[in-house]
């Protein structure tokens, strides 16, 4: 589904290695999650919504062929429309291959839309995918959050408090993150060592530019799977869904 201005993406990352999921022998985004993996939930979402162009998988250059092979085997009905592309060794540096990815095969302009999600947040909604295409064409860019539900606590030394800051104020990031992907791009490569050293995600680049990011509700079950108790929880969720 194109946009009004131009074509629109996503990009499901799956590039990293699960270190600490506890090292098992994949990486987690290919754990089975009830009747498939992780990464296969995830993509079915993407290519189900019918709002994207085409959805990119980035995976670890060792998995390009399993990769293909998990979507074939698990999501044949939409292989068509997923490309398998090697991520990098850092989550940006994912980012910017799927961009380049996209520039090389489909070409773009300013109006291009970039979707990215974690592959290891299998229960995003449509809503939250379709808030987050609205929010780029209305905003440029946008994060997908909810309220910080935890007194957060910011410590300088990690001994003692600096600061609380007042909790009505914060929210915790999800994904998707949400940009014109030629801007997060030219944004990306205007980055220092030092810069990319504090980007815990791509939203960051354009917040320690001063640029505004607008924040689409994200939801608690849009849970991350890092640690082995998420991935207990991400089961129980997924077996509550299927009864
Ligand atoms: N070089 C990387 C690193 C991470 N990711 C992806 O970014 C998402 C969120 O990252 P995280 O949960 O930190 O995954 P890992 O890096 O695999 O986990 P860990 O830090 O425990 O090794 C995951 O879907 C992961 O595969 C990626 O595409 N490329
Ligand atoms: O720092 P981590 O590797 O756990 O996660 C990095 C990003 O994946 C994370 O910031 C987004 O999912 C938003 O929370």
């Amino acid at each position: 589904m194109s946009n009004a201005n131009g074509r629109v993406y996503a990009a499901v990352l799956a590039g990293g290695s699960g270190v600490r999921m506890g090292n098992p022998d994949k990486p987690k985004q290919f754990l089975m999650m009830g009747d498939k993996p992780i990464v296969v939930h995830t993509l079915e979402k993407f290519c189900v919504s019918g709002f994207f162009d085409r959805v990119i998988l980035l995976c670890p250059e060792t998995w390009l062929r399993q990769s293909q092979d998990i979507i074939n085997k698990y999501c044949s009905k939409h292989a068509g429309q997923i490309d398998v592309v090697a991520g990098g060794s850092v989550r940006n540096e994912t980012i910017m291959n799927a961009i380049n990815h996209i520039e090389t095969k489909y070409g773009a302009d300013d109006g291009t839309i970039l979707v990215t999600h974690d592959a290891v947040r299998p229960f995003v909604t449509y809503r939250v995918i379709e808030e987050n295409i609205r929010a780029v064409e209305k905003y440029g860019a946008c994060d997908t959050v909810v309220p910080a539900t935890d007194t957060i606590v910011e410590s300088a030394n990690g001994e003692t408090i600096s600061v609380i800051p007042d909790r009505r104020m914060l929210y915790q990031g999800q994904t998707p993150q949400s940009f014109k992907m030629q801007h997060l791009k030219k944004l990306m490569l205007s980055l220092s060592e030092d810069e990319k050293a504090i980007l815990t995600d791509a939203c960051k680049a354009l917040v320690l530019r001063g640029e505004s990011v607008a924040l689409v509700r994200g939801e608690e079950s849009n849970i991350k799977i890092t640690y082995p108790q998420d991935m207990r929880i991400a089961l129980a969720l997924v077996e509550g869904q299927s009864c």
